[in-house]
Order: C-alpha cells, then sequence, then structure tokens
C-alpha cells in the first residue's frame, strides 16, 4: 500500500481524467498501398557513390546500401550499445537520405493524418511533425528484439516505419501493449507494396528475423509540436483499485488534507435529476466507481449544485434566440464572482445539507484544480439582465469524509 500525500486530489484527478477519456483509438496502426497507390519516393543516398536507388529494391543496391551503412545500435538506458544477438540491421543516418519526388512528403503527410485517426491523437490539436529519423536494412537474419522506442526528440510520441517495396520472407513486428498484443507481417506482396506500421512509443515492439530477401524500412518520429496536451495512451488499469488505494491513504492518514474534494461533472442536470440513477456518461461511470469505494472505506458521496454570479455591467447587441426570445450576447465587466455550492444531496436525491462550505480558490479541494476559471468560462444558464447580473449554473460532485 503507497501512503500518499495529504491532498488526495490531484491523483484523484489522474484516475478520474484517465477513465473518462473515451479513447477511440488503438495503441498500433498499419496500412499497406499498392505499387499504384504510394508513391516511388525515387530515393536518393548521399552516402559513397550510392545515388538514386530503384525500386523495387535489386540485390546489387541492397548491397550498396550495406557497403555504406552501419550496425544500427539500441538504447540501453542512457547508453546506446551495439550487440548483434539484440539488434542486428543495418542503418543510414536521415542526412543521407533524400526523397527527389515531391509527391512523397504529401504522402508523409497524409499518413501522418491516418495514424493519427488510428492511433486516437487529434492531428489538429497536435500538428505532428514527420521527421524522418534513419533508414533502415535488414537482411537474411537481421532483427531487433522486444524494446521500445526512446524518445528522440521533445514532443515525440509515436514511431512510423513505412517498408519500401523490395521482396523479403520473415521480419513480422510483434507488438505489445499492457495484455494486448498482435502481429504485423508485411512480407506478403513487399515487392510490389508500400506498408506502414505505426505505434505509441510505449508500445513493446521486435522485429523477427528476416529470413530471405531485403527489408528496406524508413523510420519517421512524429513529434507533437503545439501545447496541446502530447498524445498518449491512455492509462488502461483498472481504476477501482487505484481509487481504493487513494481513499484508504486518505482515511489511514487521518484525514489530513482536504476535508473534501468537490469534482465538476460532465453534464448539467437540473435539481430534479440530482441522483445518482440521473447521472449521464462518463459522469454515471465515474460515480458509480466512487460508490463503491465510498461505500467500502466509509466516505460521504453527495451532489450538489455549484452556482457561480458573475455581476457587472452587460455590454453587446440584443438578438433573438429560438428558445428564450430576447437575449443579449455575454459580454460582462466581472466587478464581483461570487461562487457556492448548494443542496447537497445523497445518491438517493436525499438532501443533506442546503448550503455548503467551500471557497474555489482553494485548489487542494476541487477538481480540476483551475476549476474557478472552468466555472467562470461555462455557459450562462440565466441571465437577468435587468440588474445586470449573469448566474452560471454547473453541477457538481463532492466527496467528502464527513
Ligand atoms: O524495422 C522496424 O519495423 C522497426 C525498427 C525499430 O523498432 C526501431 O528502429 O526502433
Ligand atoms: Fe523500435
Amino acid at each position: 500500500m503507497k501512503l500518499i500525500s495529504h491532498y488526495p486530489q490531484r491523483e484523484l484527478e489522474q484516475v478520474l481524467s484517465s477513465t473518462k477519456d473515451r479513447f477511440t483509438g488503438s495503441y498500433y496502426f498499419t496500412a499497406r498501398y499498392s505499387i499504384l497507390g504510394a508513391p516511388n519516393p525515387v530515393l536518393r543516398l548521399t552516402a559513397g557513390d550510392i545515388g538514386t536507388v530503384g525500386l523495387p529494391l535489386g540485390e546489387a543496391a541492397a548491397k550498396q546500401i550495406i557497403a555504406h551503412s552501419k550496425q544500427a545500435p539500441f538504447g540501453m538506458g542512457e547508453r546506446t550499445l551495439v550487440d548483434k544477438d539484440v539488434r542486428d540491421t543495418w542503418e543510414m543516418d536521415s542526412e543521407f537520405v533524400h526523397f527527389n519526388n515531391p509527391e512523397w512528403e504529401l504522402f508523409m503527410n497524409k499518413l501522418a493524418k491516418d495514424v493519427c485517426a488510428g492511433l486516437g491523437v487529434n492531428f489538429y490539436a497536435s500538428q505532428p511533425r514527420v521527421e524522418l529519423y534513419k533508414l533502415l536494412l535488414y537482411e537474411a537474419g537481421s532483427h531487433f528484439l522486444p524494446h521500445q522506442d526512446t524518445e528522440k526528440v521533445d514532443g515525440m510520441f509515436a514511431t512510423m516505419i513505412v517498408i519500401l517495396p523490395s521482396a523479403y520472407t520473415g521480419g513480422a513486428a510483434h507488438l505489445s501493449h499492457a495484455d494486448l498484443s498482435t502481429t504485423i507481417d508485411c512480407s506478403a506482396d513487399s515487392l510490389s507494396s508500400t506498408s506502414v506500421m505505426a505505434w505509441y512509443t510505449d508500445v513493446t515492439h521486435e522485429i523477427k528475423p528476416v529470413t530471405s530477401g531485403y527489408r528496406l524500412a524508413l523510420s519517421y518520429n512524429l513529434i507533437h509540436t503545439t501545447s496541446a496536451l502530447r498524445p498518449s495512451l491512455p492509462d488502461t488499469r483498472d481504476p477501482l483499485p487505484q481509487l481504493r488505494d487513494i481513499f484508504l491513504a486518505w482515511k489511514q492518514s487521518g484525514y489530513t488534507g482536504p476535508p473534501k474534494v468537490v469534482c465538476l461533472l460532465e453534464h448539467k442536470y437540473s435539481l430534479a435529476n440530482l441522483r445518482g440513477s440521473a447521472l449521464k456518461g462518463t459522469d454515471a461511470h465515474l460515480v458509480s466507481l466512487l460508490d463503491v469505494v465510498a461505500k467500502e472505506l466509509d466516505f460521504c458521496l453527495g451532489l450538489a449544485i455549484v452556482e457561480c454570479y458573475a455581476s457587472g455591467y452587460g455590454r453587446g447587441d440584443e438578438y433573438e434566440d429560438d428558445y428564450d426570445g430576447l437575449r443579449r450576447s455575454v459580454e460582462f465587466d466581472r466587478d464581483t464572482i461570487e461562487t457556492a455550492i448548494t443542496n447537497l444531496v445523497d445518491m438517493d436525491g436525499r438532501l443533506i445539507s442546503d448550503e455548503l462550505d467551500f471557497s474555489v480558490e482553494d485548489e487542494d479541494q476541487t477538481i480540476p484544480s483551475h476549476f474557478s476559471n472552468k466555472i467562470q468560462a461555462g455557459d450562462y444558464y440565466k441571465q437577468e439582465y435587468e440588474g445586470y447580473q449573469g448566474n452560471v449554473r454547473f453541477f457538481l460532485l463532492g466527496v467528502s469524509p464527513y
């Protein structure tokens, strides 16, 4: 049992948000293109006297590439090692690798979009850069034992491998993540097709030995470039034991830290719907998990309303609204902002207390920590223009050991 902090709300926040993320992607992606479906990159290698490499790759060109490549190393902690038992592959640095067909870059960008869709990454939020890392060549016997890719560049979240047309057998990729595993074998029709594989950096993968021919691969890093959260695989562990640990540690510490944690729900509920059985979607899921742990460990779990009053002078034009008739676009010079938590009920909707002692500034007690910003940026549920007053209404879940 890990003994935690006096501040359970951050750990709770993590577990709740990873449970909430409805992950629509997979830990890997793969696709195959026929000779007509993918452009010829018009590969030109400036190592030695290689020059333009015709595709599909022939034996003579493969031997020439090997002659100007080095044994690929692998990362072990901070070190980079060469050990042919672990990795027996030829590699060439990206500075020697050029694509003389401009279509190739467009194709890579399109692939990055497809990869992101497959991995459940929001391409537009993340705007990944597709950066060539190495050219790899596998001959008979070449392989790479199970490993995870080191993040070579800040923001790197996935590896994308493009296998260029060349005949080979063997060389399948075995991937595993948590208790999931899969095999990607691109060797069939490899002479006339271009194949793509991608995975999140923390996916374990192995390249089985190539048994004949040459496997020519380009390895790309996908790098997150914006200030949005870096894409990552969700925590696939069962949240219940994690929640149990957090609450148990909170209890065993003698309830040091905050007397309660309040957490904003996703949906809005009316006062009449303020009970466990009326919750929707992820709210229902999270609360049902919390309810199990709260009952086991004697915590009080409640639902309440949080109201935020922003008052000041309203500005802006009036406009007709389909539902409420005349409205004004909302713009406040906010002079006063007050937040209150009212109508605390239990999961059956029975009133526990009319009002809860709460300060929105107390970040030890709130999930998310920027609770007040979130509330203030919320939709205006009701606007009262006569008094130049806006009323924002949200609902929350309170977790309290008392
Ligand atoms: O050749 C491949 O498909 C993958 C190579 C690899 O795992 C790596 O370069 O880290
Ligand atoms: Fe790798």
